[in-house]
């Protein structure tokens, strides 16, 4: 079985780890590297997963998981390149950190695939968007599709789109739980209990979710239909729209859009 290796083992990297053992990966094929020694010992009482150097992570593994914050990334290329051996798959999920950023700083040749996975892996439900870098053959990203599909769905897109998708499914669940954060407090400000109101409001979003992911109907559809004439669902929508909601989301995910690509500008040479 492939061994796998996450580097920086936060929260992507844990539910990554954690997904993936879940979808039946042996804990024994999966070991990380953490710079938090509390961390990293929790993470091993908790799952069994094997904590490793990064030397130990390159001897070993045969596809290394970039998981630490994309302002990390230099100081580990540097560890990483000197013991790197040749055709070890390298998979970043580092959000606006180019393929070509890894394919200068690591030997001539490595084979690097960019991801952008969400949160939701923790319960096989993630989001994961992947992109070859120029030494990436279509093995290598049928290997990375088999990987994330045991925790949800995979896309591929071209590159020049993952700095989008990152503003739109990497950043995605942020937005609904935000959502959900701000009915739950509707529900205070009309009288109704946070716990009952949190109920409510939860299986409102799985119920929905769940008619959304049937695929039959448009989002447009669904909606007319929980909006009766002089109902109140519309008086509800009038606010959303006099407020901009629409507009406000459509600005919030280009701004992530634009943080992505600065991301990345950041380590150009
Ligand atoms: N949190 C999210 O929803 C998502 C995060 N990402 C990307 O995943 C990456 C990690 O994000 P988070 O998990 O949220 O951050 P985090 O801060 O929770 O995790 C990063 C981990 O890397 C460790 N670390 C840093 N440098 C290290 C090194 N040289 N060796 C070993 N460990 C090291 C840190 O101690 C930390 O535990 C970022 O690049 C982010 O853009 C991508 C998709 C979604
Ligand atoms: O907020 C961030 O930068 C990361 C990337 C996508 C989701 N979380």
């Amino acid at each position: 079985m492939t061994k796998i290796a996450v580097l920086g083992a936060g929260k992507i990297g844990e539910a990554l780890l954690s997904g993936l053992a879940q979808g039946g990966r042996a804990a024994t094929d999966l070991m990380f590297t953490e710079k938090h020694e509390s961390r990293a010992r929790a993470l091993t009482e908790q799952y069994g997963f094997e904590a490793v150097t990064v030397p130990g992570a390159a001897e070993r593994a045969d596809v290394l998981i970039v998981a630490v914050k994309p302002q990390d990334i230099e100081p580990l290329l540097v560890e990483l390149k000197p013991v790197l051996r040749p055709g070890t798959l390298i998979v970043s999920l580092c959000a606006g950190l180019p393929t070509a950023l890894f394919e200068r700083r690591l030997p001539e040749g490595t084979p690097v695939v960019r991801v952008m996975p969400n949160t939701p892996m923790v319960v096989g439900e993630a989001m994961s968007a992947v992109s070859g870098g120029s030494n990436a053959t279509p093995e290598h990203l049928k290997l990375v599709e088999e990987i994330l599909s045991a925790v949800g769905k995979v896309a591929v897109v071209p590159e020049s789109q993952q700095d989008a998708v990152t503003a739109l499914s990497g950043s995605g669940p942020a937005y609904f739980f935000f959502l959900v954060e701000a009915m739950i407090d509707a529900g205070i400000l009309l009288g109704i209990p946070r716990d009952l109101a949190s109920r409510l409001i939860i299986q409102s979003a799985v119920g929905a979710a769940a008619m959304l992911n049937e695929g039959s109907n448009h989002p447009v559809i669904l909606r007319e239909a929980v909006t009766s004439p002089a109902g109140t669902t519309i008086m509800a929508i009038r606010e959303l729209e006099k407020h901009g909601v629409r507009a406000a989301l459509l600005a919030a995910i280009e701004s992530a859009r634009d943080r992505s690509v600065e991301l990345g500008r950041q380590h150009e040479d």
